[in-house]
């Protein structure tokens, strides 16, 4: 509805008609948000604030301009005078309507230029007293030739900007007084409204003509080039759609010739035939033979066909029907399982456990098996195992840093591109329904905004829903109830909920120098031998040097850069075989360092701790447990606590609790109470590139003090891993196992861990046991008396 401004007023009541007349060299001004009216323009402006339309309104009533000021700050929502530009447009309201929503448009023209002196105060809207700025006429020839650029350039953006309309260019062209004409320009370029307001707010007509003119130019510039991309963009398009005509062309010729219909009828023929033979369910079939009926009715040159001949060899490549089972052999699998594994009884037997369950029920629902242990140790080797003892297939599916449950069901067939999942491509690899399916990593599959795949998994594991999983781009459902899942992942913890309660939990902790001595000697080094085209009898790699490697060269829970080590001593033997070295090629571990360079791991552990302030801690971590440093060191200050090495926040909390219970213990320590305050102790944990956290350094943290401030050092074959409370209790941790065997690893002989940790050990290795000597703490008194060296170190020295 438009109302004309009688009417408008009638709409949205006056301020009323009692209000003081204006001065004569007063208007009323309107404020606007990021708009410049130039003068000779038109422009609508939509006021909503009151003062607004009350200025409006009254300019409307007294028939008078109003001026039309910019905020200088958008956002602000209520103005005050210092919140406006200076400079404004005097304007005439050629229109005001209220909209029948109850906004109020109004309809205004520039007029002059002017510059705001004074507010004044005594009206319901912003008053101010004005100063008009008229355009000086003086016409000089250089003032001339300007113009006449700048008409030409306007004229030129005009025609190249897609949707002007041909009355702005007779406008330009009309125009004679060179200020208008710069204003004109400025008012249809688009430009951010501070480069406007400047150029509103220069008065002198030369410069004004001259910025309008450079911005000109940049616009033509831009506009050119943007015309010649959409020149280029539709030459690209006029090639495909070349390119489809000629398809057709093509089909229509061997149509003619009877040749590509024939090869079409025949690839149709085979396509039904492969229908009939996949032994798909009746639901697939249905949908299968609706498909290719489409397929043949499309031409071969439309998109669509190969879109759709892709789902059809999709739907006949998958194994739909049930390969024979043959009953599960435990025997067999037992000698499977050792023949490919060393060690790991414990796991082996509950294996047999879960393979002996499926015999029993080959269609009951048994549990998901998931290993969880760090890289190397054998998760997926295991899952091989298994599939052979069951003769079934076997087949990975990766999970890690999937965040998108189109990964997993696929995407719909309108997408371009789609396929179905990472599920259903692995069933097609593996080639049979009822394979051995590893989910490698679920501990990593993300949650993401693209749909919930943790929720698409759990769809996948649960036997109640997956003999109708359905894929988005097959949107048909295939049986998954058969496909043995086993899922592995590096950190317990880091598997959600709903998924850790569906699986069976498997914990592998790495093993000990001696298992790994084993698993290289009897299979690591064969297989090597193997890879790299050497025989057993042309090398002899002796025990001492495997022990070096496995001690001088990895610090892993696992085994694989062992295996990559001992890969890089068999090249080099090859290389000297293949030099014509003759004879059986022995390498002693005196050999390693030329092969291998230095050792990496040196004892790094009596090289530490040789000094007051050092100790060794043991950290858990996803790829197994390590050693770490706890350095504390002193020097003259006022009592300040300085830590480094990336530090969490519970970590941190810890050293201070560690150092409380120092000062409290300090009169029973011998340390002169008064230290603390004259010294600054810095605490840092090397490695810093990795964060560190948790609580479980207490006791490392405490003995690390303990041993500065007491100047005694700290035993170098001593590791130690526990909570302190304040009281100077020793409580208990997590992840012993990994803790002691990278002890081990390091050539650590002593451990020193919570007494309430005693039933954590129950299955440690009997080797492990033998290396480690384990020292039961309940307080740390009892730490201090067994990781601290009886003398001073000066007296020691
Ligand atoms: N107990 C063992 N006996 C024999 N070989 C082993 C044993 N443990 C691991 N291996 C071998 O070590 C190599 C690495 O193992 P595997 O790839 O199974 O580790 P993983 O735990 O699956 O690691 P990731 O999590 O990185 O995939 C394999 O070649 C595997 O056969």
């Amino acid at each position: 509805m438009k109302l004309d401004a009688a009417q408008g007023e009638a709409g949205g009541r006056p301020a009323g008609n009692n209000l003081p007349p204006l001065p004569a060299d007063a208007i009323a001004i309107i404020p606007v948000r990021e708009m410049t009216l130039f003068p000779g323009v038109v422009l609508p402006v939509t006021v909503g604030r009151q003062r607004s339309i009350a200025a409006a309104q009254s300019a409307v009533r007294e028939q008078r301009q109003v001026g039309i000021l910019m905020q200088r700050d958008g956002e602000q929502a209520e103005p005050q005078p210092i919140d406006l530009h200076r400079i404004g447009t005097v304007a005439n309201v050629v229109r005001y309507v209220t909209a029948p929503d109850g906004t109020h448009h109004l309809v205004v023209q520039g007029d002059e230029r002017f510059q705001a002196v004074e507010f004044l105060s005594g009206w319901p809207f912003f008053v101010a007293r004005v100063q008009r700025v008229a355009d000086t006429e003086d016409r000089t020839p250089e003032i001339e030739a300007r113009f006449l650029n700048l008409q030409r350039q306007a004229v030129e953006a005009l025609e190249l900007l897609p949707q002007a309309p041909p009355e702005m260019i007779v406008a330009v062209q009309s125009v004679r007084s060179p200020g208008a004409l710069a204003d004109l320009a400025a008012a249809y370029l688009d430009l951010q409204p501070a480069e406007k307001q400047e150029i509103l707010e220069t008065i002198d007509v030369s410069a004004r003509m001259d910025k309008v003119s450079k911005l000109l130019a940049h616009r033509i510039e831009v506009l050119r080039l943007s015309q010649e991309i959409g020149r280029q963009t539709k030459a690209a398009l006029d090639e495909r759609q070349r390119e489809v005509l000629l398809r057709e062309q093509m089909a229509a010729i061997q149509r003619q010739l009877g040749e590509g219909e024939q090869s079409k009828a025949q690839d149709i023929a085979e396509l039904s035939e492969a229908i009939a033979k996949a032994g798909m369910p009746k639901e697939v079939e249905d949908q299968a033979r609706k498909e290719l009926r489409r397929l043949e009715r499309m031409p071969e040159a439309s998109p669509d066909y190969g879109m759709t001949r892709t789902y059809l060899d999709w739907l006949i490549e998958l194994p739909w029907k049930l390969p024979e089972e043959t009953p599960i052999d435990i025997k067999e699998a037992r000698k499977i399982l050792d023949e490919d594994h060393y060690g790991l009884d414990k796991i082996k037997r509950r294996i047999v456990e879960f393979l002996a369950v499926r015999k029993l029920a080959p269609g009951g629902k048994a549990p998901i098996l998931c290993f969880v242990g760090p890289p190397g140790v054998g998760k997926t080797s295991l899952g091989q195992s298994i599939a052979r003892a069951m003769n079934r297939k076997f087949v990975r599916v990766s999970l890690g840093g999937v965040h998108d449950e189109a990964e997993i069901r696929g995407h719909r067939r309108t997408y371009i591109g789609a396929l179905p999942g990472n599920i259903i491509q692995g069933i097609r690899k593996a080639g049979a329904r009822n394979c051995v399916m590893m989910l490698d990593e679920i501990d990593k599959l993300g949650s993401g905004i693209q749909g919930d795949p943790r929720a698409a998994m759990l769809e996948v594991l649960d036997p109640e829903q997956n003999a109708t999983f359905r894929d988005n781009y097959l949107a048909v459902p295939f049986d998954l109830s058969r496909v043995v899942f086993i899922t592995t992942a590096n950190v317990l913890d880091s598997i959600p909920g709903p998924l850790r309660d569906r699986m069976e939990i498997i914990q592998l902790s790495g093993y000990s120098a001696e298992e790994k001595f084993n698993i290289a000697k009897r299979y690591l080094v064969a297989r090597q031998l193997e890879a790299n085209g050497v025989k057993a009898e042309q090398v002899a790699l002796d025990d001492d040097a495997l022990r070096d490697i496995i001690g001088l060269y990895t610090r892993e829970a696992g085994v694989r850069n062992l295996e990559r080590e001992i890969g890089k001593v068999l090249r080099h033997a090859a290389v000297r075989i293949a030099e014509g070295e003759s004879g059986p090629i022995r390498i002693t571990a005196a050999d390693l360092p030329a092969i291998l360079g230095g050792p990496v791991f040196e004892s790094e552990v009596a090289m530490r701790t040789s000094v007051p302030g050092v100790a060794t801690g043991l950290a858990w971590t996803p790829v197994g447990g390590d050693i770490l440093f706890i350095e504390a060191t002193r020097n003259a200050g006022n009592g300040k606590l300085i830590l480094t090495g990336q530090l969490g926040e519970v970590m941190r909390e810890s050293v201070q609790a560690a150092l409380s219970l120092l000062k409290n213990r300090a009169g029973q320590l011998g340390i002169d109470a008064g230290v603390f305050e004259k010294s600054d102790i810095h605490v840092h944990v090397p490695a810093g590139a990795i964060p560190k956290d948790g609580p479980s350094a207490g006791v490392a943290m405490f003995i690390a003090l303990s041993s500065l401030m007491t100047d005694r050092s700290v035993r170098s074959d001593t590791a130690m891993t526990g909570e302190i409370s304040l009281r100077g209790l020793v409580l208990p941790v997590g992840g012993i196992k990994e803790k002691l065997a990278a002890a081990a690893r390091a050539g650590i002989t002593r451990v020193m861990l919570p007494a309430r940790n005693k039933k954590d050990i129950e299955d440690l290795s009997e080797e492990t046991r033998r290396q480690l000597e384990l020292i039961w703490l309940e307080k740390v008194e009892d730490a201090l008396a067994a990781a601290l060296d009886v003398q001073p170190a000066a007296a020691t020295a």
